[in-house]
């Protein structure tokens, strides 16, 4: 259980997160939805505990009981709180192999990693390629995918799962995702996309830095649709009634 207990975010005087509260149980999926620049990447930085966000926030960000508000990256990874990130880094040099072993740090046969490969839809022939430039964004992005199915993650944060992937891919991003909760993992998405959050079991909606929206990911969804398409207050703080919230 990951909990975020009123977290708030500033840079200057501009609120980018304000007083954000959610349970997220495990075992499950969740969806967070919101237009461009609402706070949903700085509430998965915060989550992962990034530089420049660490102590920087306010409120608290409770996992399994434990208090991890001042723990680190790399101390929070080591509890399985990971990230696949929007854009997919390229490390020059490094083989697709020693990557999603992290050098051979996970003991992994070829026919283990062939099958996490077909799990994200790429053939066994990119055990053998880089992960640089030669790779298509999407190539990327799959390569990413199988790297965090490798990690056994407890929390997963996806960025955009599908960004740079064909929409024949949904399919492949909701076995991702359970495979993950089958083993209960938590899993959160955030994505523009109805279909990807209504893959969730939960979803909330987030509007100048607020929670406007949660429970349902079709509710949720609809209300997105119906009230941000044509948003008159993008990244202004605005006050909702509590009915507006609980779907
Ligand atoms: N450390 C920071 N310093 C200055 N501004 C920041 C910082 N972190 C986030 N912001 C600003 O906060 C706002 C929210 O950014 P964020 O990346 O969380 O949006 P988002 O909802 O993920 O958007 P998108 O859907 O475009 O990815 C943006 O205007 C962004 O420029």
């Amino acid at each position: 259980m990951l909990e975020l207990k009123n977290i708030s975010f500033k840079t200057g005087t501009r609120k980018i997160l304000e007083d954000i509260s959610y349970k997220f149980e495990d075992g499950k999926i969740y969806a967070v939805l919101g237009n461009n620049g609402v706070g949903k990447s700085t509430l998965a930085r915060i989550i992962m505990g990034l530089n420049g966000y660490i102590g920087k926030h306010g409120g608290q960000i409770i996992f399994n009981g434990k208090d991890i508000t001042n723990l680190n990256i790399t101390e929070r990874a080591k509890l399985r709180i990971t990230m696949a990130w929007q854009e997919p880094v390229r490390y020059e040099g490094l083989g697709v192999r020693e990557y999603l072993t992290l050098g051979k740090r996970i003991n992994l046969s070829d026919s283990e990693l062939i099958e996490i490969l077909n799990l994200v839809g790429l053939n066994p022939f990119y055990l053998h390629r880089k992960v640089d430039k030669t790779l298509s964004g999407g190539e990327r992005k799959r390569i990413e995918l199988a790297s965090l199915i490798i990690l056994k993650p407890r929390f997963a944060i996806f960025d955009e799962p599908d960004s740079g992937i064909d929409m024949m891919s949904n399919i492949m991003i909701e076995r991702i995702f359970k495979i993950i909760t089958s083993t209960g993992g938590t899993v959160l998405s955030i994505t523009h996309r109805e279909e990807i959050a209504e893959i969730a079991d939960e979803a909330f909606l987030i509007c100048s830095g607020k929670i406007k929206a949660e429970g349902d990911p079709k509710k949720v969804s609809e209300v997105y649709k119906s009230t941000c398409d044509n948003c008159a207050h993008i990244n202004v703080p605005v006050e909702f009634t509590e009915d507006e919230v609980k779907l």
